[in-house]
């Protein structure tokens, strides 16, 4: 049989799996036209795949067997669904661990996704490669070691997203990796990879990390483009990148085992002097700062730096300052030693009360839902605390539970809860500062080099993470009148990588409801304006809005209140479609990525058909993400 060859499974296995794979492929073959489902159900498959794993008690409440895990009521948690099949496994930071029996998911026709990132697991690298249809692996973050074959990759060419960072593999980068034409994302950093890296040169690869590994050898000439970052952490690798010839890479080993010249030694004395006499007088310095700040604000409420650096008093309405009220709210409530800060994700570190009080802060703004500050604590980490001004009076019990539900969600482009404060007449919640700020400053706001980079992989980048976040909360809070109502491009944070990260999402049930009009950007939309009717594809509309003004680079005038100033990007979008001139929208800075005029084009479509005026004509969340997900690089 011709296909025969096309068949063949990786050499890196054992017979029986060699066995077991040829039996899969009969299976496809000979009962093509008879759904997979007939041998082993969707639930079945999925509770044979939790029997392999320990500690999983995340996934114990929901996922019973006989049970529909895409069942529109009753869907089993971190199982993303398209209609009645299984597309996608969430199992991100889960505590889960065991051994993964990877056999009982071939029987998911469907999954694309699967993600096992942040638990602990251990042992070499579970036998993927059956999975021929995945489209992104996050195995980041566990305790996986050992060589990877190297046609691992081979048969999973569709591969687009792979994210390996933070495990214990090592041995060669497999070279099949560099074989795979669809990859975008491929992060294999902090690991102790060795030997040369191998030549990545798909043009769709937009994101790419070797970091702190033990490669040797020259980085390849394709990979120029990708500056220095990707391979930092390296010390036997060198290139133009890292400012180190490879060719004199050898002679320069040399000279510096060479002894020192009694000058040399005289240099290096200075230098460091002047470094100790640095420390000390820094260290001196900052203790005086946080003593200050510590008698100074635990009395007076908080004292902050704003960004031109003059020190201020930041007052609510009340005339109450932000650490005025949490030192109230650390006196008078039930609390824990982290006074009444209630901790949901300690993968940052521990805080409390007593340590938001001592930062040094920094108004970032004032927006329709309230103050948000930065805050930098002693230990280094940086949060923000934001000050919800139109929160309902709801008790304390219906507002932990919902902040609980919003703190458990995990997904790489929704930002982190870390911490929230309640008390009747103050409610704050913390999370972590995300350094680029958001995409509306970086689009509007910002000439420099960060808005420079916002080339067109970067955008499209954006695009994607922006629309996979939003498909999550759709799939997660299905039954919210509205899973975001909030999405606007300053709540769009990105990371230094731009990694989208969506912020003020789900808050729909918190806010007070005659504020809701004002307050959620959800109210923006053609259906709120017009009759006062919010819905999920309120929520697209405003991802519409996003895509349109990535694309033209223009300030939407749905913005602003009274829509006067900005572009009426939806309405220029329009017309621009009518008259078949389309690609005039777009934002001069990216047009000159000719190649990809098409793609931009296509997605401008998608952005129109988000905001579609009548919400009935408008496509939903997830036909508006497989969309966005169609468009790659090319
Ligand atoms: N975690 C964060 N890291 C970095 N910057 C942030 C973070 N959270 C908010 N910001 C930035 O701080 C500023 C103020 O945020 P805030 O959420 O108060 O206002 P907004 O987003 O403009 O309006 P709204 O209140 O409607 O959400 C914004 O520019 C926002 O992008």
């Amino acid at each position: 049989m011709a296909a025969v060859p096309l068949f063949l499974p990786p050499l890196a296995i054992s017979p029986k799996k060699h066995l077991l794979f040829y039996i899969s492929i009969f299976f496809l073959i000979f009962l093509s036209n008879t759904p997979f489902s007939f041998s082993i159900s969707e639930d079945e498959a999925l509770i044979k795949f939790k029997e392999s794993l320990k500690n999983t008690t995340a996934l114990d409440s929901t996922w019973h067997k006989g049970s529909n895990p895409c069942d529109k009521n009753k869907k089993w948690t971190r199982v993303q669904c398209e209609g009645n099949t299984v597309e996608g496994l969430l199992l991100g930071e889960a505590g889960l661990s065991g051994e993964i029996d990877v056999d009982p998911l071939i029987a998911l026709p469907g999954l694309r996704v699967l993600e096992l990132a942040n638990n602990s697991f251990s042992g070499t690298i579970p036998e993927f490669f059956f999975l021929g249809a995945l489209k992104s692996i996050y195995i980041d973050g566990n305790q996986f070691s050992g060589e990877i074959p190297k046609d691992f990759f081979s048969k999973m060419g569709s591969l687009k997203k792979i994210w390996f960072s933070r495990n214990k593999f090592s041995g060669p980068i497999p070279e099949s990796l560099a074989n795979l034409k669809y990859l975008m994302e491929l992060h294999l950093e902090s690991n102790e990879f060795s030997g040369p890296i191998p030549s990545f040169s798909q043009a769709s690869l937009t994101s790419i990390d070797l970091s702190n590994n033990k490669l040797q050898g020259e980085i390849p000439q394709s990979m120029s483009k990708f500056g220095s970052d990707p391979f930092k952490g390296n010390n036997e690798l060198c290139g133009k990148q890292l400012g180190k010839d490879c060719n004199k890479e050898k002679e320069n080993n040399t000279f510096q085992r060479a002894p020192m010249s009694k000058m040399k030694w005289i240099i290096l004395g200075l230098v460091v002097s002047l470094l100790l006499i640095t420390i000390l007088f820094k260290a001196k310095r900052k203790e005086d700062h946080f003593d200050k700040l510590g008698k100074e604000n635990l009395d007076e409420g908080l004292h902050v730096s704003s960004s031109n650096r003059k020190s201020t008093s930041i007052h609510s309405k009340g005339g109450d300052s932000v650490h005025e009220s949490l030192r109230r709210g650390a006196g008078s409530q039930r609390g824990k030693a982290t006074g009444d800060l209630v901790l949901v994700n300690e993968e940052k570190g521990t805080f409390g009360l007593p340590d938001l009080m001592k930062a040094a802060a920094e108004v970032l703004g004032n927006g329709v839902l309230g103050s948000a500050y930065k805050a930098k604590m002693v230990n280094g980490l940086s949060v923000v605390v934001k000050r919800l001004r139109e929160m309902n009076k709801m008790n304390r019990d219906v507002f932990d539970t919902e902040i609980r539900k919003i703190s458990k969600l995990r997904h790489r482009n929704i930002l982190q809860l870390l911490a929230y404060h309640y008390r009747k007449e103050e409610k704050l919640l913390v999370s972590e500062y995300v350094p680029k700020g958001s995409l509306l400053y970086l689009l509007h706001g910002d000439r420099g080099i960060s808005h420079a980079e916002l080339n067109w992989p970067t955008r499209l980048r954006i695009i994607h993470g922006v629309a996979s976040g939003m498909n999550f909360l759709h799939s997660e809070f299905a039954s919210y009148v509205v899973p975001h109502g909030n999405l606007k491009s300053s709540n769009i944070l990105l990371t230094e990588k731009y990694e989208p990260l969506l912020s003020d999402y789900a808050f729909y049930p918190l806010i007070n409801n005659t504020q809701t009009v004002q307050c959620l950007f959800a109210y923006k939309s053609p259906e709120a304006i017009q009759n006062q009717q919010i819905s999920p594809k309120s929520d697209v509309y405003c991802l519409g809005i996003i895509i349109l003004e990535i694309l033209t680079g223009k300030f939407p005038s749905q913005y602003l209140n009274n829509q006067k100033g900005g572009t009426d990007v939806v309405q220029w979008v329009q017309s621009a479609i009518a008259d078949n001139r389309e690609s005039e929208l777009i934002d001069q800075e990216i047009a000159n990525a000719t190649d990809s005029i098409e793609q931009m084009v296509k997605l401008l479509h998608v952005g129109a058909a988000c905001t579609v005026s009548d919400p009935e004509k408008r496509i939903d969340m997830k036909e508006a993400s497989r969309r966005i997900e169609e468009i790659s690089l090319i």
